[in-house]
């Protein structure tokens, strides 16, 4: 009865109290297009790694906010559906309480180096419509090419939860290992990993200390090397003269046909030093599908000559040797993952194989088996797939040899790889620079060993009871 009446003690006295969740918004207004997240984790177990979790996505309809430079207010208005989906999804008593951030990302840059006006009134239309929402807004503001790398790092190697491998008492002694973090953009891209080895420009150079342990960062963020940036400066490179309006470009697949006006191509900074004068107010791109040629002109945009440093990737950007694992995920993961190369068994000679077998295909062939993908998607995948090997093999210094150390990432554990859930884990203190305290057990190791020592201590009572009584026994059985 004793023994019973401890146990009972034990489970409900130590029972886990109802979860007290919490919740919050992260907008990511992108160059090609924003999306809102929400995130979810309980209130009382804030500093562990990974219990902060994705429990919506809701992608914006149209384009990237910094395309409503011509109007601003109808930038504010365009997240009013997602911000809608938002209110539907938290529940009402939290909604004051939930956090709101918006974090603008290239495209808003590049919109701020032509015009710094309108970038300004953009950002204040769509804080305006996140203010009218019932949740805690805490600005809407261009984030920095470094913070994005270094949050796409923390998010991934979050959700990974490397930051607390080796957390036991001999482990805290070395650094965890961590995944480097690629990110490929419509206007931008970022490369950053843990380097050994010095790092030799200060811009590149980031310092953490998480959960007890110091991370020595290099990150770059290039702007204007972004998928479709990348794109308008390759096509940008064989703009012909006022007498001629058609070009054919090797990166898209045979049969077809895009029109594009100039001034629509030479609006982004990306391309001021590529503009002529002479070049035709429209151009009629017509595509002739050949990797090779493709490779060679993607190529022309990596500026290999020069280099202040003991060693660079391009552009003069200095760049350590590449160290351990990487997650390349948004453009990377969609483009790898339609042309289906994201097994890390595939290796890079058969990568090329692949992208090179896509290109050559007709367009009416892919049109006819893709019927369902957006055809700016569908039709730019030749171009992408090629891209993105130049930008990794030529760019940054990959190889057949290190190439099996990239993982091509879309989500890890449920939520998505970017920059925004790094960016909420920082701006809401969720991850401390020391190891919070925990108690040696689990709620249900102290459970457990409750339960063992009752049925042991009953086993012991019954073994000396038994003991007890056996002489009485022997007695009886003499008599
Ligand atoms: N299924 C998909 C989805 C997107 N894309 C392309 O992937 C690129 C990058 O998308 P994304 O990572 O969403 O870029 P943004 O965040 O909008 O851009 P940035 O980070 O540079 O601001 C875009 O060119 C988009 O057209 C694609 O090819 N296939
Ligand atoms: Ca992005």
């Amino acid at each position: 009865m004793g023994a019973v009446a401890l146990i009972t003690t034990a489970v409900v006295q130590n029972k886990p109290l109802p979860k007290n969740m919490k919740y919050g918004i992260v907008l990511d207004a992108g160059s090609s297009h924003t999306s809102v997240y929400i995130y979810e984790w309980p209130a009382e177990k804030e500093n562990d790694t990974g219990v902060v979790q994705q429990i919506d996505a809701c992608k914006v309809d149209g384009n990237g906010i910094s395309s409503y430079a011509h109007d601003p207010p109808v930038a504010g208005l365009s997240l009013q559906k997602c911000m809608d989906k938002a209110r539907e999804v938290i529940p009402e008593q939290q909604q004051r309480e939930t956090p709101v951030y918006l974090g603008a990302t290239a495209g808003m840059r590049l919109l701020r180096l032509n015009n710094a006006t309108l970038a300004d009134e953009v950002l204040s239309s769509v804080g305006s419509t996140l203010r009218s929402y019932p949740f805690e807004f805490q600005g809407a503001r261009i984030i920095t090419g470094q913070e994005e790398g270094a949050y796409g790092w923390i998010t991934i190697n979050y959700l990974l939860g490397n930051f607390l491998e080796n957390s036991g008492w001999l482990g805290r002694l070395k650094q965890s290992a961590t995944f480097g973090a690629l990110d490929l953009g419509g206007a931008s891209t970022q490369i950053t990993f843990v380097s050994k080895k010095e790092i030799e420009s200060q811009e590149n150079s980031l310092h953490f200390r998480l959960y007890g342990k110091s991370y020595d960062v290099y990150t770059h963020s290039y702007l204007c090397y972004g998928k479709d940036q990348a794109l308008r400066r390759q096509i940008a490179y064989t703009i012909p003269d006022a007498n001629n309006s058609t070009i054919l470009d090797p990166c898209f697949n045979s049969g077809y046909r895009r029109n594009t006006s100039t001034k629509d191509l030479y609006s982004s900074p990306c391309i001021a030093q590529q503009r002529i004068s002479t070049a035709p107010s429209n151009i009629e791109i017509k595509g002739t599908g050949n990797y090779q040629l493709c490779k060679q002109k993607v190529e022309m945009i990596f500026n290999k000559t020069q280099c202040t440093y003991s060693q660079c990737s391009f552009n003069g950007i200095f760049q350590p040797n590449l160290e351990g694992e990487f997650g390349a995920f948004s453009a990377y993961y969609f483009v790898m993952d339609f042309l289906k190369l994201t097994n890390e068994k595939i290796s890079l000679e058969r990568v090329k194989e692949a992208v090179k077998t896509h290109c050559s295909r007709p367009w009416e062939e892919v049109l006819k088996e893709f019927p369902k993908i957006k055809e700016k998607y569908l039709s730019e995948y030749c171009f992408s797939g090629t891209y993105i090997l130049s930008l990794l093999e030529n760019g940054f210094g990959f190889n057949s040899e290190n190439w099996k150390d990239i993982s091509f990432l879309g989500k890890i554990k449920g939520s998505d790889a970017g920059w925004t859930l790094g960016y909420m884990l920082n701006l809401t203190n969720m991850i401390p620079a020391e190891l919070p305290y925990s108690p040696p057990l689990s709620h249900g190791s102290y459970i457990g060993l409750m339960v063992f020592f009752s049925i042991l201590l009953v086993f012991i009572i019954l073994t000396c009871w038994l003991s007890l009584r056996k002489p009485k026994c022997l007695q009886k059985g003499i008599i």
